[in-house]
């Protein structure tokens, strides 16, 4: 493998335990360059504490390589390529706009004030005005044009819309789609609303209780996975033989989740399609813990 084709992210047998409960119970993934990954996991599943690992504010057991580094143990130079939006990250509410630029301007090497000023033309975030009387939406703009000006080579974020409305959130990732994602960063993004982020993934993972399900880049999803609807429901009964690994009833009509079973065997029974992330997300939660992809 060159140099140039090895992962951003490596994650092997990542362990965490609080107390002596363990939260995840040994994750293995990478994320080459470039990609888009999901992080997907009902509450609980793990999924900060998974992206806390990945940006080194936790220790666990296993091994974790950030641009080849140990992001516990090089948390701090492995900063410079590595910006991150969470939920909980919050900017200093009695600063100015401009004085969060001069800060973040003095701390961080790889920060364009002038790229970050070019984001916040045309918002309503004004140079003047003081965070604290900032609409959450707006902070959520600064915070996007602060960390989208840092040339960093890995963006992690963890639910960056939280709170925020549906114009914003559908901006908000238009805007980071646009302006930039290029072919050398890579972005790890977490969050409820996976299908207002599934037109821009490449890849998606599916953790559940501390545990990897799904691990496929979405054009793997589509070849795999198969969601048939059948009106007439005397033919369920012969699509149900077919093995599908998901079921339900909806407005009257029985819809079907299949894994790996060709289209054509299915498409004499109703409309097939390639099933939503969150379609195939409750699927694969719903199914039986061993049973995994
Ligand atoms: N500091 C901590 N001490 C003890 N338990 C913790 C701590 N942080 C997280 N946990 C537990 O670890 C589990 C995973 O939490 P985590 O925040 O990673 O989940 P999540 O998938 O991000 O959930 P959500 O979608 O609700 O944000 C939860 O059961 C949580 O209670």
């Amino acid at each position: 493998m060159t140099a140039a084709a090895e992962p951003i992210v490596t994650v092997r047998g990542l362990k965490k335990r609080f107390g002596r409960t363990e939260i995840l119970h040994g994750l293995d993934f990478d994320i080459p360059s470039g990609r888009i990954y999901g992080l997907v996991g009902h509450n609980g599943a793990g999924k900060t504490t998974t992206l806390n690992a990945i940006l080194g504010l936790t220790d666990y057991e296993g091994e974790v390589k950030v641009l080849g580094r140990d992001p516990y143990r090089n948390r701090a130079r492995l900063m410079e390529d590595v910006a991150f939006i969470s939920d909980v990250a919050s900017l200093p509410r009695f600063l100015k706009v401009s004085e969060v630029l001069d800060l973040v301007e003095g701390i961080h090497p790889k920060f364009s004030r002038q790229r970050a000023m070019g984001f916040l033309e045309g918002t309503d975030v004004k140079p003047r005005a003081k965070v604290g009387n900032l609409s959450k939406g707006m902070i959520a703009q600064l915070h996007l044009a602060v960390v989208m000006a840092i040339d960093a080579r890995l963006l992690v974020l963890d639910e960056p819309t939280l709170g925020l409305d549906i114009t914003y959130r559908k901006r908000f990732y238009r805007r980071l789609i646009e302006d930039y994602m290029t072919e050398n960063r890579t972005l790890l993004i977490t969050t409820h609303q996976v299908d207002e982020i599934e037109f821009m993934l490449s890849d998606i993972i599916f953790i559940r209780d501390g545990a990897i399900v799904l691990n496929r880049p979405m054009e793997q999803v589509a070849q795999t996975y198969a969601q048939l609807v059948i009106a007439d429901g005397d033919r369920a009964p012969a699509a149900r033989a077919l093995g599908p690994i998901y079921e339900e009833t909806r407005f009257g009509q029985t819809v079907m989740v299949f894994e790996g079973r060709p289209r054509g065997q299915l498409s004499g029974f109703g409309a097939l399609s390639t099933p939503t992330l969150s379609d195939l997300f409750v699927a694969l939660m719903e199914r039986p813990s061993g049973a995994r992809s």
